[in-house]
C-alpha cells in the first residue's frame, strides 16, 4: 500500500468507514434529500477556539468526519476533555485541565490535517509554549506556512524549526501588532484572530480573508468575550482581552459539501434537496450553477438542486477568495462541465496544483487540457511560474467506466460523481480520503439511489 492509500485508510477508519474501494454502476440519476451539518472549515477551528476559554464550550452540528477526529485527538492530548452532548453532533469541550496536561506523544497526531498550526496562539497564551507536528491536508499545491510563522513572530513568538515539526515559545508573552497579509489566506487570518484575541493591546490585520467560515469564527470569539471589528476593506481590528469564557454555538452549514451535492445532481441528471444549505453563503456558486444549466429552489430549510433537462452550457470560471468562486467548488463541478456544449475554462488562482484529478477523467473519456498560462481572466500569482493551473474542458463528452484512484478530498468527490455519471462500471479506490470532509457519504449515496458495492 502506498502512502496515499495508508492515508486514505486512516481517514476512513477514523469515522468507521472500513472500505478502501467502491465499485459503482454509473448512469443512474441521484435523487432524494440529504442533510448537512457544520462546515469542516469552521468546526475544526471552533474546536481550537475552545482552548482560549476559561470555561467549557458547546459546539453543535459537528460532523463525523476524520478532520474533526484528528483535532479532537490533538485537543485531548493537550488536556481538553471532549464529550458528546445530548444532541446528535454536539460536542462539549472542557479546557480546565490544559495547564496540568503534558503532551509528549503529540507526534502520534502528525501529518493528517492542517489545523495543528492554529493551536499556536491559544497554546502560547495558556502554556507559554507549543509544539506543532508536520501538517497534512490536501496535496493541491505547496501550501507553505510562511504567513503563519511571520504573523506569530510579530506577536512575539520565538519559532524553532525541528525535523518533526515546529517548537514555539513566548518568553515575553504575546502583544498586539500590525500585520498585512500578502494574500488573503484563510488559515493565516484565523491564526491572527486566535492569537490576537488574548494578546496585550490592539491588533490590526490588513489583507484579511473574509470567508463565511471566518465570519462564523469571529461570531464565536465575540460570544467568548472578544472585541473584533471587520471593515469593508479587508481590515480586521482586534482588541486583546485578558479573559475569555467558553461559548455555545451552532456551526455554520458546510457550503462546500452543499456545492458538491449540487454538482452531483447536475452531472447525474438528478434532483437533490440539500437540507441546511443557505443562499447567502452560496450566492456565487448559485450564479454559476444556473449559468451551466442547473436549477435551484431556495427553501427555508435547504436548497433543492436539479437538472431541468436539456443541454448544459459551457462557462468560464475563475476561482478566487470570498466572495469569488470558491476553489473547493471547482473540482466537483468539472464533471458537469464535461457534459456541457462547447469549451469551458477553469482558471484556478488559489492553488497551483489543483488539477491532478483530471487525469482520471481523461482516462474515462473527458476532453480536458491543462495549461500553464492564466486563461480567460486576470493574470494570477501562478502565471509565470510553470504551474498547470488553467483547465480547458471541451464537451459534451460521455464518460465510460474505469479504475480510478482518489487523489485528494474534493478530487475524490469529483471522481465519485464521474463514476456515477459514467456508462458501465468504475472502481474508485482510496475513498477513505473523502471522509476527511464528507460526513456519511456512503449512506448519503445510498439514500440518493446510487448503485454501488463496497470493497474492503
Ligand atoms: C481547513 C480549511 O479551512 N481549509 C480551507 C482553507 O485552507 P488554507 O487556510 O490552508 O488556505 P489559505 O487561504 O491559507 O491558502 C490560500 C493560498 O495562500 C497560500 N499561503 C497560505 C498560507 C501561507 O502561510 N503561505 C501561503 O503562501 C497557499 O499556498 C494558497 O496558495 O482555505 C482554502 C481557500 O479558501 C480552502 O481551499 C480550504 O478548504
Ligand atoms: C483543500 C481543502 O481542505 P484542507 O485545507 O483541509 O486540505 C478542502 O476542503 O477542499
Amino acid at each position: 500500500m502506498n502512502t496515499l492509500g495508508e492515508d486514505a485508510k486512516n481517514h476512513g477508519s477514523a469515522v468507521g468507514l472500513n472500505v478502501d474501494r467502491i465499485t459503482i454502476n454509473g448512469g443512474k440519476p441521484l435523487t432524494g434529500r440529504i442533510e448537512l451539518k457544520g462546515a469542516k472549515n469552521l468546526v475544526t477551528k471552533a474546536m481550537v477556539a475552545a482552548l482560549l476559554g476559561e470555561s467549557p464550550s458547546v459546539l453543535k452540528d459537528v460532523p463525523n468526519i476524520s478532520d474533526v477526529r484528528i483535532v479532537r485527538g490533538l485537543l485531548e492530548v493537550h488536556g481538553v476533555q471532549v464529550t458528546e452532548g445530548p444532541e446528535e453532533g454536539e460536542l462539549i469541550l472542557d479546557p480546565s485541565n490544559v495547564e496540568s496536561a503534558h503532551f509528549a506523544d503529540i507526534d502520534a497526531h502528525a501529518g493528517s490535517s492542517r489545523i495543528p498550526i492554529l493551536f499556536c496562539g491559544p497554546l502560547l497564551h495558556r502554556l507559554g509554549e507549543a509544539f506543532i507536528p508536520d501538517l497534512g491536508g490536501c496535496r493541491i499545491g505547496d501550501r507553505p506556512i510562511d504567513y503563519h510563522l511571520e504573523v506569530l513572530r510579530k506577536f512575539g513568538a520565538v519559532v524553532e524549526k525541528l525535523p518533526s515539526g515546529i517548537r514555539m515559545s513566548a518568553p515575553n508573552g504575546l502583544r498586539g501588532t500590525k500585520v498585512e497579509l500578502p494574500y488573503p489566506s484563510v488559515g493565516a487570518t484565523e491564526q491572527v484572530l486566535l492569537t490576537a484575541v488574548r494578546a496585550e493591546g490592539i491588533t490590526e490585520l490588513k489583507g484579511a480573508a473574509i470567508e463565511p467560515e471566518i465570519m462564523d469564527l469571529i461570531n464565536i470569539l465575540q460570544k467568548m468575550g472578544a472585541t473584533i471589528s471587520v471593515n469593508t476593506d479587508r481590515v480586521i481590528r482586534i482588541e486583546g482581552v485578558e479573559h475569555l469564557d467558553g461559548y455555545t454555538h451552532r456551526a455554520l452549514f458546510d457550503r462546500n459539501e452543499a456545492a458538491s451535492w449540487a454538482a452531483a445532481a447536475l452531472a447525474t441528471d438528478g434532483d437533490i434537496f440539500v437540507g441546511g444549505a443557505r443562499q447567502a453563503e452560496m450566492l456565487t456558486f448559485l450564479n454559476v450553477f444556473r449559468k451551466v444549466g442547473g436549477q435551484f429552489d431556495i427553501h427555508e430549510d435547504g436548497i433543492r438542486f436539479y437538472h431541468p433537462g436539456g443541454p448544459l452550457t459551457s462557462v468560464f470560471i475563475e476561482t478566487d477568495v470570498h466572495p469569488g468562486f470558491m476553489t473547493d467548488w471547482q473540482q466537483p463541478l468539472v464533471i458537469a462541465l464535461t457534459k456541457a456544449e462547447g469549451v469551458s475554462i477553469v482558471h484556478e488562482t488559489v492553488y497551483e496544483q489543483r488539477f491532478g484529478f483530471v487525469d482520471a477523467l481523461i482516462e474515462m473519456g473527458a476532453t480536458i487540457q491543462v495549461h500553464k498560462e492564466c486563461l480567460g481572466g486576470q493574470a494570477c500569482r501562478f502565471g509565470q511560474r510553470n504551474f498547470k493551473h488553467s483547465a480547458v474542458i471541451s464537451g459534451p463528452t460521455k464518460l465510460h467506466g474505469a479504475d480510478i484512484e482518489v487523489p485528494d478530498l474534493r478530487g475524490g468527490f469529483s471522481h465519485l460523481i464521474a463514476a456515477l455519471t459514467a456508462e458501465g462500471t468504475s472502481t474508485v479506490s482510496n475513498v477513505g480520503i473523502i471522509a476527511r470532509g464528507y460526513e456519511n457519504f456512503i449512506t448519503k449515496l445510498r439514500l440518493l439511489g446510487a448503485d454501488f458495492v463496497l470493497e474492503g
